[in-house]
């Protein structure tokens, strides 16, 4: 998957979601998550590269080891370029996610790269520390679930653009960080609680952007994803 910015295609049907891509010239980025993917299922993802779409699926799965080692055999049948699952399963549990997705994949074609959640971008320190009952710091915590998620042997993580810099510096700059909780310096943070600009996300070292709402309730989605681009690659206006 390329580095331009990955839509979250946040929709309730492959309908909407086709509607959508319309004004979209060429190959776009795309996540598919649960909403779309549970009311259409794989063939949401077969036709998303049939059109020549790069496609993030985002399922987050968390479960046994042998549940999750399944799965991904499944999963990695349908095409996709990026999968994932939460890092608190486990080092067996993200083994096993990699195993599924080694056995999985059709001969020939190259294994869906594999990331790992850490924190959810809508969870805040005094959340998780009240909730998951971890006495650490937000940032400690990311790191910590981002270098398990090394060991297991995953290329990247689910993180906020806040712990990219540090996660580069323990991981690797070639680690993956694929930072979601994206928005524009005027727009609302909505649900998500660790936020921050296009511009910031490139400055801090992450290597993918997830955007949804920013682009997909704009009134002029493909000029947000526009701007949003020119601002993530660093780019002036006009080029
Ligand atoms: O795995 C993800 O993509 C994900 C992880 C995370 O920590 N936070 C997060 O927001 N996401 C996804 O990224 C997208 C963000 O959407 P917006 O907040 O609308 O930009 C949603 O589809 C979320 O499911």
């Amino acid at each position: 998957m390329n580095q331009s910015p990955i839509i979250a295609l946040d929709f309730h049907s492959a309908k909407e979601a086709f509607t959508f891509l319309e004004p979209f010239e060429g190959k776009v980025n795309v996540k598919v998550g649960m909403q779309l993917f549970y009311k259409e299922g794989p063939a949401i993802v077969e036709r998303l590269k049939g059109l020549g779409h790069s496609v993030f699926l985002d399922l987050k799965l968390h479960d046994i080891p042998n549940t999750v080692k399944l799965a991904m055999e499944v999963l990695a049948s349908h095409g996709a370029d990026l999968v994932n699952v939460h890092a608190a399963g486990g080092q067996a549990m993200m083994e096993a996610a990699l195993e599924g997705l080694d056995k999985g994949t059709p001969v020939g074609l190259k294994r869906p790269s594999i990331i790992a959640v850490t924190q959810l971008t809508s969870t805040d320190e005094e959340q998780m520390r009240r909730e998951q009952l971890i006495n650490a710091s937000l940032e400690q915590s990311v790191l910590h679930f981002a270098q398990l998620t090394k060991k297991s042997g995953l290329d990247g993580v689910v993180c906020s653009v806040h712990e990219a810099s540090a996660i580069a510096e323990v991981c690797g700059k070639d680690f993956l960080k694929v930072t979601p909780g994206i928005r524009l310096a005027d727009s609302h943070a909505d649900d998500q609680k660790r936020i921050a600009t296009p511009n910031t996300a490139r400055l801090a070292g992450s290597t993918h952007i997830v955007v949804g709402r920013a682009i997909t309730k704009a009134s002029h989605p493909r000029i947000a994803y526009e701007n949003i681009r020119t601002e993530w690659e660093g780019l002036s206006k006009d080029e």
